[in-house]
């Protein structure tokens, strides 16, 4: 069970620790949103979990009594500190202290394709963090709790106002399912966002782009107001070249816009 506010503020004034807000330090206090992200995850004994900012360890509390494995990465130095406490006593908690930045998948050893990834996320970090997963071996589940326009961002289809590289780049590789929204009240301190519990589940042949079209499709983003066939013209290089001649083989209109160009034609544009 997680901490109830009354605990939580306990134990924070035990550490002499005022929640920062700069890091996202919105703690689980709601014993349902811990269950259900477990539960999306399937987390069974044994699986490896990355799990980024512990905070408390209510989550990483829980992922243990399943039986996981845990990497977790902390920024934080006092909560790092309390957190290393928690190792002290289990062996199946492995703690980096640092930034998610640096350590996207924490200590997670080189040879392990297999983990899973369940984690409340500090919302400012969660774009960068997710492009450094995107660019590792993918896990084969996510249960992330994210700022609710940032899971709208990723969970987003063509055609609309969202839909931007990171949801091509997620939507290549994982089936994204619905996210649940989740009430301030299951977090101390209340965050000043709307939060939602997002669900990924990596598909059987997930695509990745290389990087330099990776790089392509971002900067085409930047400027989504134009037209496709133009801002492959503007970019000069060899892969915007090509993607330039293949727009009619992918079934795409050179006046259309960035976001009008669904996953499955930039996919095809990359195999071009
Ligand atoms: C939303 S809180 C989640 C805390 C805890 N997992 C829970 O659910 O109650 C985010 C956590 O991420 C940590 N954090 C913030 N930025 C970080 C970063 N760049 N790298 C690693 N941890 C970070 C914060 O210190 C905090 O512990």
């Amino acid at each position: 069970m997680p901490l109830s506010p009354s605990q939580t503020r306990d134990l924070l004034e035990q550490l002499g620790h005022r929640p920062k807000k700069q890091l996202g330090q919105n703690f689980l206090i709601d014993g349902n949103i811990v269950r259900k992200s477990l539960e999306l995850a399937e987390v069974a004994a044994g699986d490896h979990v990355v799990e980024i900012g512990p905070g408390l360890g209510t989550l990483t509390r829980a992922l243990l009594d399943a039986g996981a494995i845990v990497h977790a990465v902390e920024k934080d130095p006092v909560l790092g500190t309390h957190v290393e406490s928690i190792a002290t006593e289990e062996p199946r908690l492995h703690l980096v202290k640092g930034d998610a930045l640096d350590y996207p998948l924490g200590d997670l050893p080189e040879d392990l394709q297999d983990y899973k990834i369940v984690a409340n996320l500090p919302y400012a970090i969660s774009t960068p963090w997710m492009a450094a997963v995107l660019e590792n071996r993918l896990p084969s589940v996510m249960t992330l709790m994210l700022q609710k326009e940032a899971a709208q961002r990723y969970a987003a289809k063509a055609g609309t106002k969202q839909f931007g590289a990171i949801s091509i780049f997620l939507h290549a590789a994982f089936d994204v399912l619905p996210g649940h929204d989740v009430s301030g009240s299951c977090f101390y301190p209340k965050p000043d966002v709307g939060s939602t519990l997002m669900h990924l589940r990596r598909k059987t042949a997930p695509f990745r782009f290389k990087p330099e079209s990776t790089q392509l499709i971002r900067e085409i983003f930047q400027q989504r107001r134009k037209q496709i066939s133009s801002l492959l013209r503007k970019a000069k290089s060899d892969t915007a070249t090509r993607w330039l001649e293949s727009l009619a083989s992918a079934g795409i209109d050179p006046s259309a816009r960035p976001e009008q160009i669904d996953t499955q034609q930039w996919i095809s544009l990359e195999k071009s």
